[in-house]
């Protein structure tokens, strides 16, 4: 049964990689910033990775936007991804990179090229078409990877550390950004923070994750104030 004011839902969902077990059960609300925490180690790549699709369930079953995606490709998952390295293609210059948001074929249609030209407007990156990747700034770069997220439009986005490499301002500059973005499309956003003050300044809902499991799942001000788990109270005052 698919229960509509769920975006993603993990059933029992397990995998083991090397000698570490994961064990995810969860619903996350749907049109929901969603933060993923916990301490290095903790399995928070790899949640992201299952509902992307780059780690395999062994068992159980992974539902995002109302469709059984357990077994499905990463490309054919109703997910965008903006990760730490921003995954432009190096070879290839800005417009490219977004338009294969779109379309891996680049066969893009008059409507598509207006869709990038509004997304560059809108992460303030109008003029930068053909510039390559090498030639911008680590904030550009991950800019033109939250353009093409844009243009890729699906309802669930999501974020692994997507401001862990850039300096303070820029930080919340990008997470401005996000939340404009979050606004204008409705969609899911699950992302990873190591940062509890972004935590509490971005998402709805928080998830600590510990040993390969969720700790704790619960709406941002009960996650922010619970004080009956030692290892999210110390990532709280970190
Ligand atoms: N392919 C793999 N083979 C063996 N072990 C793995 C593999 N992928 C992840 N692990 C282990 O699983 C655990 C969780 O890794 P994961 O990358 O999900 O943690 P994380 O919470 O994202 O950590 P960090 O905050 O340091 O990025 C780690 O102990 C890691 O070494």
């Amino acid at each position: 049964m698919v229960d509509p004011r769920f975006s993603v839902e993990m059933r029992d969902v397990g995998l083991q990689l090397g000698v570490q077990e994961f064990h995810f059960d969860c619903r996350l609300p749907a049109g929901a910033v969603i933060a993923v925490t916990g301490a290095s180690g903790a399995g928070k790549s790899t949640f992201l990775n299952l509902l992307a699709g780059f780690d395999v369930a062994e068992r159980g079953q992974i539902v995002i936007a109302g469709k059984d995606v357990t077994s499905e490709y990463p490309a054919r998952r109703a997910v965008s991804l903006v990760f730490q390295d921003n995954n432009l293609f190096a070879h290839l210059d800005v417009v490219t990179n977004i338009g294969l948001g779109i379309n891996p074929s680049m066969k893009l249609t008059t409507a598509d090229r207006q869709s990038i030209t509004s997304s560059l407007e809108k992460v303030g990156l109008r003029g930068f078409e053909r510039r390559m990747p090498a030639t911008l700034s680590g904030g550009e770069r991950q800019r033109v990877a939250f353009a093409r997220a844009l243009v890729r439009n699906r309802p669930v986005l999501l974020l692994d550390e997507p401001f862990a490499a850039l300096d303070p301002g820029l930080r919340s500059g990008m997470a401005a950004l996000l939340l404009d973005m979050h606004r204008e499309t409705s969609n899911t956003v699950v992302v990873v923070s190591h940062d509890p003050d972004e935590v509490k300044r971005i998402a709805d809902f928080g998830l600590f994750i510990e040993n390969g499991r969720i700790a704790v799942a619960a709406p941002i001000d009960e996650f922010m104030g619970r004080q009956d788990h030692p290892g999210l109270t110390q990532f709280l005052r970190s």
